[in-house]
Order: structure tokens, then sequence, then C-alpha cells
């Protein structure tokens, strides 16, 4: 079939001159052409940029900046030696304390646009700010490639399949970085077989490296295409000597799957989990289960949640979406019973070998997702009189909503990491519930994401 050449669809090769006029939620600078909304990602609030256009798109048109004719007093300097393209920098270029501010914008502007009853009222408290602002992430996830006869191991640009080899990272914590260096130089000593796409030949593909804030012990999971890659007991035995890295696993997918993690995890060598250790209480962590990237200010994320709780001795806390039981064990010594859920199954077990750990009697966990799990148990006569959320940047299930509607637990609080997804599911739970505070934690220095942890007052 003849191919037909839609000249509307090409970008239009044009620089046009651009003030800045605020900064859009993934923190790009938004102007306006001609009256139509314009995206320069880089560029800041007042400043007048020469931007040249990616793609124009009907409703608004995606550029990229070319130079600043007047600059903000709010820039900093990019970190040198950084290539810019890398994503999770995106605010890298802006003062601290603007990103702070900018993060509490962020929260008001998605209430601005839902607007849940009340929600003008809402206090939203000035952010906190990290105390590392670099170097804080303790886990990294970098994929590996065979491109142009060498192996590549790093990050995509975004919205690109282009891997940056070995990106300086400067939010990465140094000793995960240098994790990742080590693996690669032994794949490719090593010559262990690389996924390879074009081809279609099974081999590793990613290289997952997370490391204990408390204990410096690290976590390494091999993300292979395929079960049997060659040498991969030989490598893993090599990794074991790396500095720091107390275990290996072995991670499987196959060539259908399009999310980075596969189904099946198994231990090459070394210890099930790592432990780390959030407020004198210990959690041991194995590949597949969540943990916050922030370890240092993952601390104040949950003192500050279980202030809002504010539990009293005779309540059941239902800890939903648990992870590896963190809120809940921490919460455990106030209430009579902890009650967690979560989905990921490692997760659970993760969860019940904590309780253990931290010699707790009164938590139990179960599998399964929230929406089906809590109405089973609260059919079952059990009370949900304190409960406390922290799903994943989805939010809450509308039948989830429902069910808290018809349950109306007393003590409720609400951990988000999208304000979009928090306003959308406050404007259903405040037809039941008040709002008076929202208290923003900033556990992602340089990136336009922010955790926000709402109190729900029963009317
Ligand atoms: C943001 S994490 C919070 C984990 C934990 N509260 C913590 O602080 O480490 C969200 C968790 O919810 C789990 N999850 C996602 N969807 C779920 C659902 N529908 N029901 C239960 N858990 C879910 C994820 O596996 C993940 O562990």
């Amino acid at each position: 079939m003849k191919k037909t050449f839609n000249k509307k669809a090409q970008p239009k090769e044009k620089n046009v001159i651009i003030t800045i006029k605020r900064l859009g939620i993934n923190g790009e600078g938004i102007g306006y052409y001609r009256k139509k909304i314009i995206f320069v990602p880089g560029a800041l609030p007042d400043e007048v940029v020469v931007a040249k256009f990616v793609k124009e798109y009907p409703q608004y048109i995606q550029a990229e900046l070319v130079r600043i004719k007047e600059k903000s007093p709010d820039r900093v300097d990019f970190p040198a030696d950084v290539n810019s393209e890398i994503g999770g920098l995106e605010l890298a270029h802006l003062a601290y304390d603007k990103q702070l501010e900018f993060k509490r914008q962020n929260v008001l502007e998605a209430l601005k646009k839902y607007h849940p009853r009340g929600y003008a009222k809402y206090k939203v408290k000035p952010t906190i700010p990290a105390p590392d602002q670099w170097h804080y992430r303790n886990k990294a996830q970098y994929q590996l490639e065979f491109n142009h006869g060498h192996s590549q191991l790093g990050l995509f640009a975004p919205n690109s399949h282009r891997l940056i080899d070995l990106p300086s990272m400067p939010t990465q914590s140094k000793a995960t970085q240098k994790t990742e260096r080590d693996i690669k130089k032994l794949i490719d000593q090593l010559q262990i077989p690389i996924a390879n796409y074009r081809k279609h030949l099974d081999g590793i593909k990613t290289v997952v490296v997370r490391q204990s804030e408390a204990t410096k012990e690290i976590q390494v999971t091999l993300i292979t295409i395929g079960h049997k890659i060659k040498d991969l007991l030989k490598l893993a035995d090599r990794i074991m000597k790396l500095d720091h890295v107390v275990s290996v696993y072995q991670n499987e997918t196959d060539w259908r799957n399009p999310q980075v993690w596969g189904n099946k995890t198994e231990k090459l060598l070394g210890k099930n989990q790592i432990t780390e250790e959030i407020l004198g209480r210990k959690f041991a962590l194995s590949p597949r289960a969540f943990f916050q990237l922030n370890p240092v200010q993952t601390a104040t994320l949950y003192s500050e949640a279980l202030k809002m709780l504010d539990l009293t001795p005779d309540q059941t806390l239902i800890d939903a979406y648990s992870g590896v039981g963190t809120l809940g064990i921490l919460a455990a010594d106030q209430v009579k019973q902890v009650v967690g859920i979560e989905t990921i199954p490692e997760a659970v077990l993760d969860a019940k070998h904590n309780v253990k750990l931290n010699h707790i009697k009164n938590a139990d966990y179960f599998q399964g997702s929230v929406e089906k799990i809590l109405p089973q148990l609260q059919r079952s006569g059990l009370p949900v009189d304190a409960l406390i959320v922290d799903p994943p940047r989805t939010g809450l299930a509308k039948s989830l909503i429902k069910t808290l509607l018809q349950v109306k637990p007393q003590t409720f609080v609400y951990i988000s990491c999208n304000p979009s997804t928090l306003a959308q599911d406050l404007v259903l739970l405040s037809e039941a519930y008040d709002v008076r505070v929202i208290k923003n934690i900033d556990m992602l220095p340089q990136t336009p994401r922010c955790e926000c942890i709402v109190k729900l007052v029963l009317r």
C-alpha cells in the first residue's frame, strides 16, 4: 500500500520566543504561542526563552529549550557532567526552596481543579524539606542492552528507547551507582548473555541494586528474559564478592511481558532479605517488596503520618496497601491490633516476618487487593475504626471508596504520592469527611514528585 505523507502531523521546525508563565505538574515551563499552550521543559516562570517546536498537537505544542534570553533569579546551575536528558531531574535547575513551594502549589492546583467539598479551607502546609537533596536514592534499576558492539547499562532518555550508558545520576546513592558499574564490568568480563531485542535471544535485561541505609547491606536482582542464562551463577558468585552485597536474586520474565519485572523470583546466592531500620523498627525486604526510595526522609514521612493518626489503645488499625508492614508495625504498640492488606505475596511474607523480627504480637497481614479484602474482613466482624491508606499513584479504587463511605472509620489518614488522584478521591470522600490539614513531605528532591499526608475527620 502506498504511504500517504501527512504534512500537518510533522513538527514545524521553528524557533519562537516565549515568556514562561508557570510550571506544569511535571515541572515543565508553560507559556503561550498564539494563544496555544506550549510546554518547554527546563524553562522557569518569568523567563524569556527561545524554544524549538518538537511537535504540534491540536491542543498544545511540545517544544525544547534552545536558549534563555532572560533568566529567572530562581535558576540554579544544573549539576555538571550530568546528561540533562535523564528522567528524575526535572527540577534540578530550580532553587530548592522554590522546588518545595512548587510541590505545595501542585497540591493546591489539583484541589482547585477537582474541588472536593470545602477545599478552599484546607490548610496545605509548607513542604517539609529532605535533609539530603542529592545522592538520596537507595535503589537503582538500570537497563542492559547490546548496542553497536558494546554492552550498555543505564537509563532510557524520557519517552524513548535510547539508553544513556552508565549515567552520572546525582540523586542516586554512590554505593548503588558503584555497584551497578561493577556489575557491568563483570557482565562484560564473563561475557554473560544480554537480552537481544532484535534477535529475541534470552539474557539479562535489567540490573536492580537496593541498599539498606541502616545496615548498608546490598541486594542485587538480575532480571532476565528466559530462565537458563549461561554462567549466571558464576556472575552471581562474583557479584557476591562486591562491597556490601549480601544477596543476589534472579527475576525471570519473557518477551511478551511489557513490565520491567516478571513473575518468578528466585534466590541465586546469599541472604533472603536485606534489613532496613526506620524509627527503631527493623524491616526485612525481599526484592519484589515496595520500600520508599529515600530512607532518611521515610522516617519523617512515617512519624508525621503516625502523629496525624493520633491512635487510641482500643482501636483496630487497618494498614491498607501495607508493603512490608512498615506503618502498622510502627503503630502496633499504640493500638489493640493491626491488620495489613497488600497485593504482592512476597511483601506480605516480609510483613509477617517483620512482625516477628520486632517482637510484635498484635499484627497480622493479608494478601490481596484492599478493595476485595477489606469488605470481607468487615463482614466477618473486624472493627474498622482506624485506617491508614498508602496507595500507588493510581489512588483508591472507586469500590473501596464506596465501602469506606459505608463503614466510616472514625480515624482515617491518607498518604498520597499523586496530588491529582488524591484530589479526585477527596471529592468522593468529602461526602462524609472533612479535610483540615494536608502535610507535604519532599521524598524525591529534584523531581516534581511529592508525598502528601491527609487527615480526614468524620462529619
Ligand atoms: C506506595 S506503596 C506503600 C507501601 C507501604 N505503606 C510503605 O510505606 O512502604 C503501595 C503498596 O500498595 C500495594 N498495592 C497496590 N495496589 C494494591 C491494592 N489494590 N490492594 C492492596 N495493595 C496494593 C503495592 O504493592 C505497594 O506495596
